[in-house]
């Protein structure tokens, strides 16, 4: 049976290696209808992702001045308090650049290991945008599995960012969620939970006060979403879907942990019609843009309509 927007999947993920046109099949159906899916056996190591959760927790427990020694700015490195959510970001393009030392958050000699940390979660990344470029069909001389490949290269200068986040502990649901209903903006998202419940995904899309769809805590997964660059990307095939953290009672005891990798296409990627038959067939005519944005353009133009919010 097709999942329906009412579930979020679970994926195999070794299926990648084994059969990759079907596992391109599971990942196609699910970012077409709830837009989230979950990865099982992603080949990320189990141990490493729990030192990173280790670290982030060892980060937040610094007092707020030591925190403060690397306040989130433009650029969008260090750390910021968004209401009830704590995050510490982290560029792809900060780990070579001077701003490295913000790596001072974690213990000496982890610095190489968030590096390997991150860029494993990039390469789940690679392999499942193959699978979208397999799902969209796109023929062989466009690129075929490879179309998102030359977009989507790990030493390019990209918005890519590792973002650890921390929901602190809190003794009375304040009644309103932790991280208000947003979709992400990049290309997808991956996310690790631990432990500690809270994640709710939007079950419809057309009409308001529906149920929302829990994301549970799944052991070993990794959860992935589709984002607005790749929605618009794809003439709306694959969906972006809303998703807001909400109180959880385990939260009366410890603060809540998760840690994000948020994926952007290059910097100077232009967005320009994908070469796929799904596109033309299930979608409606684009509208062809001479001038279509960069992937830049398109996340600072998505970052200032927030800014304009208020938010
Ligand atoms: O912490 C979570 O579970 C989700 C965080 C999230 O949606 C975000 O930071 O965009
Ligand atoms: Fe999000």
């Amino acid at each position: 049976m097709a999942a329906g927007i009412e579930q979020i999947p679970v994926i195999d993920f070794s299926l990648f290696h084994t059969d990759p046109e079907e596992c391109a099949r599971q990942v196609g159906v699910a970012s077409q209808g709830i837009g989230f899916f979950y990865l099982m056996n992603h080949g990320v190591d189990q141990d490493m992702i729990d030192r990173m959760f280790a670290q982030s927790e060892k980060y937040f427990a610094q007092d707020l001045p030591e925190k403060l020694k690397y306040p989130i700015k433009a650029h969008n490195n260090g750390y910021a308090t968004f209401f009830t959510e704590r995050a510490f970001n982290i560029r792809a393009k900060a780990i070579k650049s001077e701003y490295a030392h913000a790596f001072s958050m974690f213990d000496a000699g982890t610095c190489e290991e968030v590096e390997k940390f991150f860029k494993d979660m990039y390469s789940v990344a690679q392999q499942v945008m193959q699978c979208f470029a397999l799902s969209l069909k796109i023929p062989e001389q466009d690129g075929g599995m490879h179309f998102f490949d030359k977009s989507h290269v790990w030493e390019d200068d990209s918005g890519t960012t590792l973002r650890f986040l921390r929901y602190p502990q809190q003794d009375r649901d304040p009644g309103i969620p932790s991280a208000g209903a947003h979709s992400d903006f990049g290309s997808c998202t991956l996310l690790l939970q631990r432990r500690i419940p809270g994640l709710e995904v939007q079950a419809n899309r057309t009409h308001d006060n529906v149920p929302w769809v829990a994301a549970p805590v799944i052991p070993g997964s990794i959860l992935v979403n589709i984002g607005d660059l790749l929605q618009k990307w794809t003439n709306g095939l694959l969906k972006s879907t809303k998703h807001r953290v909400v109180f959880h009672e385990m939260q009366r005891t410890s603060s809540r942990y998760s840690i994000a990798c948020f994926i952007q296409p290059g910097s100077d990627v232009r967005l320009d019609p994908i070469p796929s038959p799904m596109i033309t067939q299930l979608t409606q005519p684009q509208v062809h843009e001479n001038n279509a944005m960069t992937a830049k353009e398109y996340l600072d133009f998505k970052l200032k309509a927030i800014r304009d919010l208020g938010e």
